[in-house]
């Protein structure tokens, strides 16, 4: 277990350079840019930013390392995952308070992404060795049918800020363990985190061109050229509806294999039978982890009006309980926002709600002072109307409406244009399949208000994404499926 360091100790540490072909280089015109730390506003470190040109350079080292890493032994793609699942499990604490300096979160949820990231190289390291096909013999005596998967090529994966180390390792590990190189694009807000991953995948020998790290402010200009090279087969975003559907039309023009994990709204039902102390414990844990900044956060609570008030007062009760403070402070539990805008985006949103009616039980102040922190919030009574029970509000603000049928649970639960997640409680259990069955969702939590798991396939439908990530499915995203007609 590395020693533990101190945050500047740490921020010194971590390389600034691009990682590019198995080196670490300045980028191409000697440019840098500013990560700033979300508690204080100030500059944390000056990352590398990388060019239009050390994309293509890093596509020619993909392409020139892609046949040897395609034929190297499964099992030994899958040992090198491993190893660098263990090295990051070993400085475990360093990525926790990296990813808080640099993103903001609390440590406690820094610490779970941690486990949560690692955990993708260990699953795939696993994954590697069981890749398959299928042979059999044509039904009408024509011959055999023999199946094959082949690694789909060098990849381009662009991810978010608000999980820095398991949105790039959830396409990293599958990408490596298919036998396809990747790009990394990170957000500029967070490149720390993915340049210290990239560091361990140095150490622990990754062949030189597998993997490249570009961080960059600006991002359509340096993914740009990758999405019009041929060279280029597959794109992997993560990230907002909005940027995912650009990428979209121009991974379209080169018919790219294209996975998007995109924005959510989740709606979380209680119904009149549920278990509502254990609703409560799942709604908070729905709508705080990560601080509300995740796409599977829980959006919209719709409570059956029978039990209205008593969820209502339980939950601004263990709401409030939540500590606003920088994420480094040992007992703070609710994190700033990441930046500015995002700070904007929810002050807007509850304004909104506020003025169409909606009333505040909790929180509702953006704090004063430095940073961009903003307290745990519940809103009662919110009218439909209101633009947060339509927009991803992707920060600490529960927006509460009442229903009195299933019928008008499931209208509203579905009434989104976004299809990711989805949590309900009841005991019923007939009732939990009907609604789970009927829900517009590529994930539904049953009386849970956790639902990301490595083993399980991670993605939505309708304007949350196509494609899916984790699991047995996630390598699929980097296999190509290849008949071989035999007489
Ligand atoms: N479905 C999921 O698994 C998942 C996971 C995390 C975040 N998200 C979504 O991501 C959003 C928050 O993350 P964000 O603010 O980083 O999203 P974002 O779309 O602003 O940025 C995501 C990434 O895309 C890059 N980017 C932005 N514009 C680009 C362009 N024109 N061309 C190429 N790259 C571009 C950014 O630099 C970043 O690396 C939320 O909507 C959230 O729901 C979804
Ligand atoms: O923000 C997106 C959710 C990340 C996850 O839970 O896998």
């Amino acid at each position: 277990m590395m020693g533990h360091m101190d945050a500047a100790e740490l921020i010194r540490s971590v390389p600034t350079d691009l990682f590019l072909g198995g080196e670490w280089v300045a980028a191409e015109n000697g440019a840098t840019f500013g990560v700033h730390d979300p508690a204080t506003g100030e500059e944390l470190a000056r990352v590398a930013d990388a060019g239009p040109g050390d994309a293509v350079r890093a596509l020619d080292a993909a392409v020139a390392a892609g046949p040897a890493w395609a034929a190297t032994p499964p099992r030994e793609r899958a040992e090198l995952l491993r190893a660098v699942w263990q090295k990051i499990t070993d400085r475990a604490d360093d990525f926790a308070l990296l990813m808080t300096l640099e993103m903001g979160k609390a440590l406690p949820e820094s610490r779970s992404e941690v486990t949560y990231g690692a955990e993708f190289l260990r699953w795939f390291s696993e994954e590697a060795v069981r890749i398959s096909g299928r042979y059999t013999p044509a039904p009408a005596g024509t011959g055999r049918v023999l199946v094959t998967k082949q690694p789909v090529g060098p990849c381009l994966a662009i991810t978010p800020w608000n999980f820095p180390l398991a949105m790039g390792t959830r396409k990293i590990g599958p990408a490596l363990a298919a036998g396809c190189t990747i790009i990394v694009k990170p957000a500029s807000e967070t490149p720390l985190t993915i340049q210290l991953l990239a560091q361990l995948f140095d150490e622990a020998g990754l062949p030189a061109g597998v993997l490249s790290v570009l961080p960059s402010s600006h991002a359509s200009e340096v993914t740009g050229p990758l999405l019009e090279d041929p060279r280029l087969r597959k794109l992997t975003f993560t990230g907002s509806t909005e940027v995912g559907r650009t990428l979209a039309e121009k991974a379209g023009r080169s018919l790219l294999r294209t996975s998007l994990e995109l924005g959510g709204n989740a709606p979380f039902v209680v119904f009149e039978d549920a278990d509502l102390d254990a609703a409560v414990e799942g709604a908070v844990a729905a709508k705080l982890r990560n601080g509300g900044e995740a796409c599977t956060a829980a959006n919209r609570f719709h409570v059956h009006n029978s039990v209205r008030e008593q969820f209502v007062a339980k939950l601004t009760e263990r709401m409030a309980s939540y500590k606003l403070g920088p994420g480094t402070e040992p007992d703070a539990t609710l994190g700033p926002l990441v930046n500015e805008k995002q700070k904007k985006t929810v002050i807007e949103l509850v304004q909104d709600a506020v003025s169409a009616g909606a009333s505040v039980r909790l929180g509702g102040e953006a704090a004063d002072g430095p940073g961009w922190f903003y307290p745990a919030t519940v809103l009662d009574d919110v009218p439909h109307e209101a633009r947060i029970l339509k927009e991803e509000v992707f920060g600490p603000v529960a927006a509460v409406t009442g229903f009195d049928t299933e019928e008008e649970a499931l209208a509203a639960a579905n009434d989104t244009r976004y299809g990711l997640a989805a949590y309900i409680f009841t005991r019923d259990l007939d009732r939990a399949l009907r609604v789970s069955h009927a829900l517009e969702t590529g994930i539904v939590g049953v009386n849970r208000g956790v639902v990301s798991d490595v083993a399980a396939p991670f993605g939505g439908i309708k304007d949350s994404g196509l494609g899916r990530e984790g699991g047995t499915e996630g390598i699929e995203e980097f296999l190509e499926t290849k008949y071989i007609a035999l007489q």
